[in-house]
C-alpha cells in the first residue's frame, strides 16, 4: 500500500480467542482530526493500539508512508507518533516538567542533555495546554483533568506527526474539552480521536469512523455518519439530530 501518513488497511486483531478488530480500514487525510465512536468494547481502544504499533494485527496492514509499521524502527516511530492513553500513571516521583520532557526522549541521543531544542518544546507543551504554572509541581499531586492535560503536553512536546489519542476529554470540564479540541484542530498534525460524546466529535471531527463490534458500520464526515438511525443503530438510543448554528450536527438523545 502506498500512500503518505499512518494508514489501516483491512486490519483484523484478535485477543483472548475473540476478533476485536475485523475488516477496519483507515486512511486520515493529513492534518486531519479523525474520531473514533462506538459503544464500550467496540474495540476504539485496541484500534489506537494497532495503529500506534504497539499490537500487531492478526490480518491487514498498518502503514508509515507506505511501509509496514513494523519495518519502521521503534525510535522513527516514536518521533513521529504520539500516543496519549486512557489511564496514564507512574510511581515515581517527576515533577510535570519532568513527564512533559519525557516527550523528548525518542529525539535525543541517550548520552546527551536536554538541548535547547528539547526545552523550547517543552516549554512550548506546556503553555499550549495551561501547564506552564503548574511544571514545577509533582505528577502525583495533580488532578484528574491537569494529569491528562500534562500527558497532552507530552505528546506534544514529542513533535510527532501523528497524535493518537484514546478519550482524551474524559476528565477535562468543558472548558478544557474545548480547549485541547480547540488545540488539536489548529496543530498542523494528524489526529486519531477516541471519543464517547458525539456532539463534540460532530463539533471538531473533519471525519468519523464508527465501530460496532470491531467492525466499521459508518465513516465519513460528521454530518454524514451521526444520523438518527446509526444512534439507534449502535447505541440503541434514540435520538433527535439537528443542524447547529454552525453547521455542524447536532444530537440530542430522547429518554424513552
Ligand atoms: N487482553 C484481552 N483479552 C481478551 N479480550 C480483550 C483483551 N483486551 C481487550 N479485550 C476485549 O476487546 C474488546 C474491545 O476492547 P477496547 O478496549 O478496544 O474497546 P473500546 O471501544 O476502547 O471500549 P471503551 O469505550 O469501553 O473504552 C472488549 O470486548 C474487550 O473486553
Amino acid at each position: 500500500m502506498s500512500g503518505s501518513g499512518l494508514a489501516a488497511d483491512r486490519v483484523a486483531r484478535r485477543l483472548g480467542g475473540e476478533l476485536v478488530l475485523d475488516g477496519v480500514s483507515l486512511t486520515p487525510a493529513e492534518g486531519s482530526t479523525v474520531g473514533v465512536l462506538g459503544p464500550n468494547g467496540s474495540g476504539k481502544s485496541t484500534l489506537l493500539r494497532v495503529l500506534a504499533g504497539v499490537l500487531a494485527p492478526s490480518a491487514g496492514v498498518v502503514t508509515v508512508d507506505g511501509r509496514e509499521i513494523g519495518d519502521v524502527g521503534r525510535r522513527t516511530l516514536a518521533r513521529r507518533v504520539a500516543v496519549v492513553e486512557q489511564h496514564a500513571d507512574t510511581q515515581i516521583p517527576l515533577t510535570v516538567r519532568d513527564v512533559v520532557g519525557l516527550g523528548r526522549v525518542p529525539h535525543r541521543r541517550a548520552w546527551l542533555a536536554a538541548s535547547a531544542d528539547d526545552e523550547a518544546a517543552v516549554a512550548q507543551a506546556l503553555e499550549q495546554t495551561g501547564m506552564t504554572a503548574k511544571a514545577g509541581q509533582r505528577w502525583q499531586t495533580l488532578s484528574g483533568g491537569e494529569r491528562q492535560r500534562v500527558q497532552i503536553a507530552r505528546a506534544l512536546a514529542q513533535r510527532p506527526r501523528e497524535l493518537l489519542l484514546d478519550e482524551p476529554t474524559n476528565h477535562l470540564d468543558v472548558q478544557h474539552q474545548f480547549e485541547l479540541l480547540d488545540l488539536l484542530t489548529s496543530l498542523p498534525v494528524t489526529s486519531v480521536v477516541a471519543l464517547h460524546d458525539l456532539n463534540l466529535a460532530a463539533m471538531y471531527c473533519d471525519d468519523i469512523v464508527v465501530l460496532d463490534r470491531g467492525v466499521v458500520v459508518a465513516a465519513g464526515r460528521p454530518a454524514d455518519v451521526l444520523t438518527e438511525s446509526l444512534i439507534m443503530q449502535v447505541y440503541n438510543v434514540k435520538a433527535d439530530v439537528t443542524t447547529s448554528p454552525e453547521g455542524h450536527p447536532h444530537v440530542r438523545f430522547i429518554r424513552s
